[in-house]
C-alpha cells in the first residue's frame, strides 16, 4: 500500500516536472531544444481484385510527400515526411520510411516506437512482417517486412561494432479485448498480465516473458512465436484480421567494454524498441454480428483513447492538460512513444478504394494530427525517472 501511494507520488511529480520541462522548452522556443516531432509517414496499399470487382475506384494519388484524396467534396490534401505509392516494395519501404534512423537511436539507448495505424485491410501487418498466411513466418526474402529486415540491421550493426558489448532481449504481448495476453507464453492467456508504473520504467507490463536473444535467428523465432498465438478473425475486408494490438518489444542494453581513456566512466545504456501492429478501425455494425460485436466495440474503443491522446497532444492549447494516457491500456504503454521521452515513427497504412473514402480521411487526419506531437527524447539509464524528480526538489 506504502509502496503504491510513493509510486503515484512520483508518477504525479514526474508528470509535473515533465510539464515545467515542457513550458520551458516552449518559452525559448521555436528553438526546440531536444524536442523532436513524431515522423510520420503513409503508405497505400494496392486496390485489391474484389474492390476492382466491385467497380470501386482508385481515389488517391501519392507523389513524394504528399496525398490527395478525391471525396465527394472536393480534393482533400495532406503533406507527410514521405508518402509511399502502392508498387513500392518492402525493401524500399524499409530504406526510405525513416526506420533505420529510429533503429541507430535505439542501439545508442533511447526508446523508440515505430506503430502500424489504418483501418482494417489498409495493409499495417503486411507493412510490418510481410504478408503473414499461415502460421509461420518462412517469407520470401523480399516478401519480408520491417520487423524482420529491422532484425538484420540490428544485428549487422551489433556484429560491426566489437568495442560496444550489447544484450539484447525480447517480448511479445498483445492487448485483446482489454486485456494484455502474452505471446511468447500462452499457457498465462487464462490470467493477463498486468500494467504497472514505476519510477524507473514509466509504465510496463509485468511478469511478461522476456528471451535472451543472441542472434537473428532467435529475434525470428519469437516474432514466429508471437504470430502463431495471436488473434485473428475475418471481417467484411480482411479474412486474416488482426483483432489485438500487438506490442513487440526488443531490449538493447550496451556497455562499452574498452576505452582507450581509463577515466572515462563506463555506461550501461537502455535502449528499447517497440514494433506495435495495432488492431484495424472498422465500421463495426457494417463489418460484425453477434460476439465479434464486442471485440471490434473494445477494438474501437482504445484506438478512440489512443485518438483522443493524439488530438490532447496535438493541440497547443491543451497539451500541457489532462492527457488521457489512463484509459486504455494501448495509450498507458505508449505514453512514453506519444509526448514523452521516445523516439517515434509513425506509419499510417490506408486502402486507395472510393469504398473507403470516410475512413481513409479519418487516417489521414489522425496522421495530420500526430505529426504535431513533440516528444523529448532522452538516453535511457536506471532511475532516469528518478533523476527528474529530485532536479524538480531542486528547482522547484
Ligand atoms: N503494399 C502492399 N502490397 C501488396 N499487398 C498488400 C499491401 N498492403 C496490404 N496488402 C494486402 O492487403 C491485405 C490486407 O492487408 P493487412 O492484413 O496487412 O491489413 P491490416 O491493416 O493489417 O488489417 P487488419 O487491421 O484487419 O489486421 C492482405 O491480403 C495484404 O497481403
Amino acid at each position: 500500500m506504502v509502496k503504491l501511494t510513493e509510486n503515484v507520488l512520483l508518477y504525479e511529480l514526474a508528470q509535473l516536472q515533465i510539464l515545467f520541462q515542457n513550458r520551458n522548452e516552449d518559452a525559448n522556443d521555436d528553438v526546440e531544444g531536444n524536442a523532436s516531432h513524431i515522423e510520420v509517414v503513409v503508405r497505400v496499399r494496392p486496390m485489391m481484385k474484389s474492390e476492382i470487382e466491385n467497380g470501386a475506384k482508385e481515389v488517391t494519388q501519392a507523389t513524394n510527400d504528399t496525398i490527395v484524396l478525391e471525396t465527394n467534396k472536393d480534393n482533400k490534401q495532406f503533406t507527410f515526411s514521405k508518402v509511399f505509392r502502392a508498387d513500392v516494395l518492402q525493401e524500399e519501404f524499409f530504406q526510405q520510411c525513416g526506420i533505420c534512423q529510429l533503429l541507430n537511436k535505439a542501439l545508442d539507448g533511447y526508446s523508440c516506437t515505430a506503430f502500424a495505424f489504418g483501418q482494417t485491410g489498409s495493409g499495417k501487418t503486411f507493412t510490418m512482417t510481410g504478408p503473414v498466411t499461415g502460421n509461420d513466418l518462412l517469407l520470401e526474402v523480399e516478401s519480408q517486412g520491417l520487423i524482420q529486415r529491422a532484425f538484420q540491421y540490428i544485428y549487422g550493426k551489433i556484429d560491426k561494432n566489437p568495442s560496444i558489448q550489447y544484450q539484447v532481449r525480447a517480448s511479445y504481448v498483445e492487448i485483446y479485448n482489454e486485456q494484455v495476453q502474452d505471446l511468447l507464453n500462452p499457457s498465462t492467456t487464462v490470467e493477463s498480465l498486468q500494467v504497472r508504473w514505476s519510477a524507473d520504467s514509466g509504465f510496463y507490463i509485468e511478469n511478461a516473458f522476456v528471451l535472451e536473444c543472441e542472434s537473428v535467428d532467435d529475434l525470428i523465432a519469437v516474432l514466429e512465436e508471437g504470430i502463431r498465438h495471436r488473434q485473428i478473425g475475418s471481417n467484411a475486408i480482411n479474412d486474416r484480421s488482426s483483432r489485438s494490438h500487438a506490442i513487440l518489444t526488443i531490449y538493447i542494453d550496451s556497455e562499452v567494454v574498452s576505452s582507450e581513456d581509463l577515466d572515462e566512466p563506463c555506461l550501461t545504456k537502455h535502449g528499447k524498441l517497440f514494433f506495435v501492429d495495432l488492431a484495424g478501425s472498422e465500421k463495426v455494425a457494417e463489418n460484425h454480428k453477434g460476439e465479434n460485436l464486442a471485440e471490434a466495440g473494445n477494438i474501437n474503443k482504445s484506438l478512440l483513447t489512443l485518438g483522443n491522446c493524439i488530438s490532447a497532444l496535438s493541440d497547443v492549447n491543451k497539451r500541457h492538460g489532462h492527457i488521457p494516457y489512463r484509459e486504455s491500456k494501448l495509450t498507458k504503454l505508449l505514453s512514453d512513444s506519444l509526448g514523452g521521452n521516445g523516439i517515434t515513427l509513425m506509419i499510417a497504412c490506408i486502402a486507395p478504394s472510393s469504398q473507403y473514402v470516410s475512413e481513409t480521411l479519418n487516417s489521414l487526419r489522425y496522421a495530420n494530427r500526430t505529426k504535431k506531437i513533440k516528444n523529448f527524447p532522452k538516453v535511457h539509464m536506471i532511475g532516469f525517472v528518478l533523476e527528474i524528480y529530485l532536479a524538480y526538489e531542486e528547482d522547484y
